[in-house]
């Protein structure tokens, strides 16, 4: 078993795939997976596009639609997010040059038996658990006392300023995106907004995905709804792979110019006490090409408190989950495999059923 908050250090995929394979090892191989490849995608429902611009100028349709979103999807693309597109493209160009240093140079931000931030992968409890097909880097941005000296301070420049300047801009977004959400939600401005601005904890995952002889039968990132509140995703190398699961159907989020993913996370489903989804996604991967995203995370501190937000408990929606310490929810996710959405359902509250 992993320690507590830890994940057990596994192989790098990257590496393994610099020899030629037809097959994939077994520990990596997914049985009785869920279709990978969507058929027929063109009838599928699209996820929905959001502009931020005329999210902010107030207008009226784009508030529905981001409502809708946010209640039906937990999912959207966001565009005209006024983020700087150099510094995205910037981040982009630094992420891949940054898992293509030799693996010698790598090590040095690996993961350690005490320390899931790094080089490495998440979730890892067990030897006998099949192992995701990607390589990935996780680092704690926010806040500042929870990085680590040799993570962001030893990572070369110009990266580590693009990546500074990036965190501080998706921080700003994720405050932008909640402070929306009390208005679309109807409640008081700022009521969401405070639970974060002396709490705020931010974190980032680099996600590198190697091609695969075998896409059909691995799974890049397993099923899983995120732990934080909001998540702001970059598919960096527009290449296809996340799938969100609507309806009993896997759903692909193309790839679109100039866009982030954004989705809600269990904190936010928390807080809006069910309001707003937090919605079941996956990564997949392909024979031909690496995939690379990043995802930006956005939670509460371990010291917090969290349940539904009072004014979102009203007599026709009595609270649909208990109040619990952040930590135990944190500490309990990073304990066990991933697993849909399983850790969100043991938070509900048991409505007693009529016989
Ligand atoms: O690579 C992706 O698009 C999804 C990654 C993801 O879901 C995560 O890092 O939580
Ligand atoms: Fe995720």
């Amino acid at each position: 078993m992993a320690m507590h908050g830890t994940s057990l250090l596994v192989p790098s995929v990257q590496e393994l795939v610099k020899q030629p394979i037809t097959k994939v090892p077994e520990q990596y191989l997914q049985p009785n997976q869920d279709l990978v490849v969507v058929c027929n995608t063109t009838s599928l429902p699209k996820v929905p596009v959001i502009n931020l611009h005329k999210l902010l100028s107030n207008d009226t349709i784009e508030l529905e639609n981001f409502d809708h979103a946010c209640r039906e999807w937990g999912f959207f693309q966001l565009i005209n997010h006024g983020v700087n597109t150099l510094l995205v493209e910037n981040m982009k160009k630094g992420v891949e040059q940054f898992f293509n240093l030799p693996i010698d140079e790598k090590k040095k931000y690996w993961q350690t038996p005490n320390d899931m931030q790094g080089f490495g992968q998440l979730f890892v409890v067990s030897d006998e658990q099949k192992l995701e097909w990607q390589d990935m880097f996780y680092i704690n941005t926010l806040p500042l006392d929870s990085r680590h000296p040799h993570l962001i301070p030893s990572i070369p420049k110009p990266f580590r300023d693009h990546l500074e300047t990036y965190c501080l801009e998706l921080k700003q977004l994720a405050f932008t995106i909640i402070g929306r959400m009390e208005k679309t939600l109807k409640i008081k401005t700022n009521e969401l907004v405070e639970f974060f601005e002396d709490a705020i904890h931010q974190g980032m995952r680099i996600n590198y995905y190697p091609p695969c002889p075998q896409p059909e039968h691995v799974i890049g990132v397993s099923p899983h709804s995120d732990m934080g509140a909001l998540t702001i995703l970059l598919q960096a190398n527009d290449v296809e792979g996340l799938q969100i699961r609507k309806d009993g159907q896997w759903i692909s989020v193309q790839p679109l110019p100039n866009a982030f993913v954004i989705n809600i996370g269990d904190m936010l489903e928390i807080l809006t006490n069910g309001i707003y989804r937090s919605i079941e996604h996956r990564g997949t991967v392909n024979s031909k090409k690496e995939r690379i995203s990043i995802a930006t995370f956005h939670r509460l501190q371990m010291s917090s408190v969290i349940g539904p937000t009072p004014s979102l408990i009203t007599a026709e929606r009595p609270a649909l989950f208990k109040t619990i310490s952040v930590a135990d929810y944190i500490n309990r996710y990073l304990s066990r495999q991933l697993d849909g959405k399983s850790n969100l359902d043991n938070v509900k509250i048991k409505v007693e059923m009529d016989k």
